[in-house]
């Protein structure tokens, strides 16, 4: 079967410079894959390039095939149809997904009900209901009852996440895309966030592009993984393979730090 994502010879380029430049990579269904590399070095940019959402100063040349679709270049209108189908994403502040004035299980009921109208199911108000409770109790938000009329504000950083990933979980993508999902959380709530992460996954059968800086943490992510530095690719493999025998000098120094790092959590030299 055809691969879910394909990128091929990806360029991003303002007027002035080129960000990404020759990127080729692709994920096939229900995988799991990292994109890591340093700030700056086109993560974002590729992961809005593959939800067809890159800034109007930024042209892209090069093909990038979702579910069979082609992106770069396509209308508005079939992009948004397949942000609401077959791509979703969760990005690493979930205030800036989440609308401030609106509870949050009317926010999770907007995606419910628009996938309810396109699959010609039943929208009521009960029914979009009971699918939003669904959709708290698969992401482990505690009291639903209570957090269905909470305003973001009036609940963690954490659950705000959990909220962010129901929604994108509301429209039954194939693909997950998560930017940094776990980078404005503390330790603990990162480790949560990433398990939920791998285990709804796993369940539904979703593929991910998971992009962090972080290797500890795309390493627990992913199966394969494409290491970006300035723009471009360095190293693509499988993660095991890149963790313990990186080709790239640029990935053995972050193996290295990543290492380091670990050591120094753990008190050894
Ligand atoms: N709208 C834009 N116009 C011009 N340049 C941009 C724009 N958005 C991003 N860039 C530049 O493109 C490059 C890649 O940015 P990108 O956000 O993809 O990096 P990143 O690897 O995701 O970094 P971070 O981990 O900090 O988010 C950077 O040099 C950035 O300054």
């Amino acid at each position: 079967m055809a691969d879910l994502l394909t990128v091929d010879a990806l360029t991003l380029a303002t007027a002035e410079t080129v960000l990404v430049e020759d990127l080729s990579f692709s994920i096939g269904r229900g995988e799991r894959f990292g994109l890591i590399g340093e700030s700056g070095s086109g993560k974002s940019l590729t992961s809005l390039a593959v939800l067809g959402l890159l800034p109007p100063a930024i042209r892209a040349t090069g093909q990038v095939t979702l579910d069979g679709q082609a992106i770069v270049g396509a209308p508005e209108r079939k992009l948004r149809g397949l942000r609401g189908s077959v791509v979703a994403s969760v990005f690493q502040e979930p205030l800036t997904a989440l609308d401030p004035l609106m509870p949050l299980g009317r926010q999770i009921a907007l995606p419910v009900r628009r996938r309810l109208r396109r699959e010609g199911r039943d929208s009521t108000r009960t029914a979009v209901r009971r699918e939003v409770h669904a959709l708290m109790d698969q992401v482990r938000l505690p009291d639903p009852q209570r957090l269905y009329d909470a305003y973001p504000h009036e609940v963690s950083g954490g659950q705000r996440q959990r909220v962010a990933i129901a929604m994108a979980l509301a429209c039954q993508p194939r693909l997950l895309i998560a930017d940094e999902p776990t980078t404005a959380l503390d330790v603990t709530t990162q480790v949560e966030i990433i398990r939920l992460i791998n285990t709804l996954v796993e369940e539904l059968d979703i593929a991910l592009l998971f992009i962090s800086h972080d290797l500890a943490v795309v390493g627990q992510m992913a199966e394969r993984v494409m290491v970006m530095r300035n723009g471009r690719a360095v190293e693509t493999g499988a993660m095991q393979q890149v963790l313990t025998r990186p080709r790239d000098a640029y990935t053995r120094a972050l193996v290295t730090a990543a290492r380091r790092f670990d050591h120094a959590l753990e008190g050894q030299p």
